[in-house]
């Protein structure tokens, strides 16, 4: 097992961060830990890091302890905090330079690792980091995570603030990286990038909702949900949410997933409700669920 957790618990004076968390991520898996602000997400990544001590619990990252062994710890993970990795005042190079010295070794010699994502910064080498795009920046933090050749990786909410392009690349990156026997542990408060992971922990309020796959959470979804539009997006909500036969209904896009409790649902009944609330263009039809139904249904 590359990272293991076993009922680990974390509070800060009142507030409990994590509570009961247990979940085991294999080597060369892609783990992501799904949640809103708040969850616990960096609290957990904080404990594996050897960054703050558990209050209950035992963990392992790479075979080692995370508090008897914290020094083998550091010197085997990469670890690319949310924010403040890096240092504004350095350049691009400069700061690789310093990430490379401090683990004892130089850009030249785990270059091969690096080189896909640095490529794409090299041009700006001797800008500082201050003055880099976000998606830039996300891309110098992940060589300085990776500079020493870590077998594990954790990146916390890495693509936060990141324009879609650069969160599409990103990943792509990851995928690669996974390639070279890399353990990856990613937070991730979008739920579209649960579905890239290999398998996924859904956290709330310090609490583990499920873990799997993302296709086996969403396939688990026990009802058929429906997209439904109509005129106007705000009253179709509000009189969606007087509808006496409805389960729950979430924006989604231009429309608005809805589910019904009752086993035969007919869409004309609903129809003829929604005409009669004044909404017009209406349209109706089942849809399959996603990770974003599945979080919202577990987290009732
Ligand atoms: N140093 C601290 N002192 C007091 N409360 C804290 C501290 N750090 C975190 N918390 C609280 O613990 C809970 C979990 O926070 P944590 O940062 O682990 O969540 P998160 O999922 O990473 O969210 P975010 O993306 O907002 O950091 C939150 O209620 C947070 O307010």
């Amino acid at each position: 097992m590359s990272i293991s957790l076993s009922h680990i618990s974390k509070s800060y004076k009142k507030v409990k961060a994590v509570q009961d968390i247990s979940f085991n991520v294999n080597p060369g898996e892609l783990f992501g830990l799904i949640g809103s602000d708040g969850a616990g997400k960096t609290t957990i990544f904080r404990i594996l890091t050897t960054l703050l001590i558990p209050d209950e619990g035992t963990a392992t990252v790479a075979g080692f302890d995370v508090v008897k062994d914290y020094k083998a710890i550091r010197k085997s993970v990469g670890y690319m905090p949310g924010r403040f990795s890096l240092y504004q005042d350095l350049t691009v190079e400069e700061n690789l330079t310093f990430f490379a010295t401090i683990f004892g070794t130089t850009i030249e010699e785990n270059y091969d690792l690096i080189e896909d994502i640095y490529v794409q910064i090299e041009p700006f080498k001797n800008r500082r980091a201050g003055k880099l795009s976000g998606g830039m920046k996300q891309k110098l933090a992940l060589c300085c995570a990776l500079i020493h050749k870590p077998k594990v990786l954790f990146l916390d909410e890495p693509t936060t603030g990141v324009d879609p392009v650069s969160r599409k690349e990103f990943w792509e990156m990851l995928k690669r990286l996974q390639k070279k026997e890399i353990t990856i542990l990613v937070s991730t408060p979008y739920m579209d990038e649960a579905a890239l992971c290999d398998r996924i922990a859904l956290i709330q309020d310090g609490k583990i909702l499920e873990i799997d796959t993302p296709e086996a959470i969403v396939n688990k979804f026990p009802k058929t949900i429906y997209n439904v539009g109509a005129n106007n997006m705000y009253k179709l909500i509000q009189t969606l949410q007087g509808y006496e036969h409805l389960y729950s209904v979430f924006p989604f896009g231009e429309f608005v997933h809805y589910t019904d409790k009752r086993d035969s649902f007919e869409n004309a009944d609903l129809k003829s409700y929604l005409e009669k609330a004044g909404l017009t263009d209406i349209h109706i039809e089942p849809t399959l669920a996603n990770i974003e139904d599945a979080f919202m249904e577990l987290a009732r």
